[in-house]
């Protein structure tokens, strides 16, 4: 399980199951897989750090067991230490905390990494990439929200491009984007150094094998 670690310089699509028919979430994942997803995106929301809920441990288990690709939690809640465990017996191969949730990071990415996952740290749009500083060394990848997490089908955050260039100045590190990611704004990321493209409403909103497909290919053009 080294999803991150392995990604050398290619760029990859992964679909957000928060757009997805969640009561038929392994044949939404096997669509956009046809589509070359290579990467699950797993939204974990408690309606505390968000104003949403989504699923927990239980659901990550069940699609784990349903699919081939490897599953990338995504914890946006107020106390990561406490379901990182259940995550790591899920079976998923990555999970990011949100920066503004961790109290501990240093521990928290120290329990991921020691459960077997690649551990990241995502970013809200006014995080600045200083607060990735001294974790830099316990990272696998570091995922950039180009929305105010909560919600698929929001607006893209055009600053977030400039972002994600200054965290590959910063570091080596594998940048995930997610939020408002589009045949459109892939590029832009891609062009700025993203590797791995979080889509959610641009996928779902047709065939998600076609969809899927467009982003990838957009963001891989720009690499020209
Ligand atoms: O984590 C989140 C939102 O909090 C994302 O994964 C969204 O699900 C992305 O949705 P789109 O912006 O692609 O519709």
């Amino acid at each position: 399980m080294a999803f991150f670690r392995k990604l050398g310089d290619r760029v990859v699509g992964a679909p957000s199951i928060l757009s997805a028919d969640f009561a038929h979430l392994a044949d939404e994942v096997e669509r956009a897989r046809r589509g070359g997803a290579e990467l699950v995106h797993f939204d974990v929301m408690d309606n505390h750090f968000v104003p949403n809920l989504t699923v927990g441990p239980a659901v990550a288990a069940s699609l784990v067991a349903a699919t081939d690709l490897p599953v990338d939690a995504h914890l946006q809640v107020e106390n990561p230490d406490s379901l990182i465990p259940a995550f790591i017996e899920a079976g998923v191969a990555s999970i990011s905390v949100q920066v503004e949730a961790a109290t501990h990071l240093h521990r928290t990415l120290d329990m991921i990494r020691e459960g077997g996952c690649e551990a990241g740290v995502a970013l809200n749009p006014t995080t600045p990439p200083e607060m990735l500083g001294w974790a830099l060394p316990y990272l696998d990848y570091v995922l950039v929200m180009s929305v105010n997490p909560g919600f698929g089908g929001q607006r893209f955050i055009p600053e977030m491009v400039e972002k994600v260039r200054r965290i590959r100045e910063m570091c080596d590190l594998p940048v995930e984007v997610d939020g408002g990611i589009t045949a459109r704004t892939a590029p832009l990321m891609v062009e700025a150094g993203a590797q791995v493209l979080v889509a959610g409403s641009a996928v779902y909103r047709g065939d998600p094998a076609v969809e899927m497909r467009r982003i990838i290919e957009a963001g891989r053009a720009a690499r020209g």
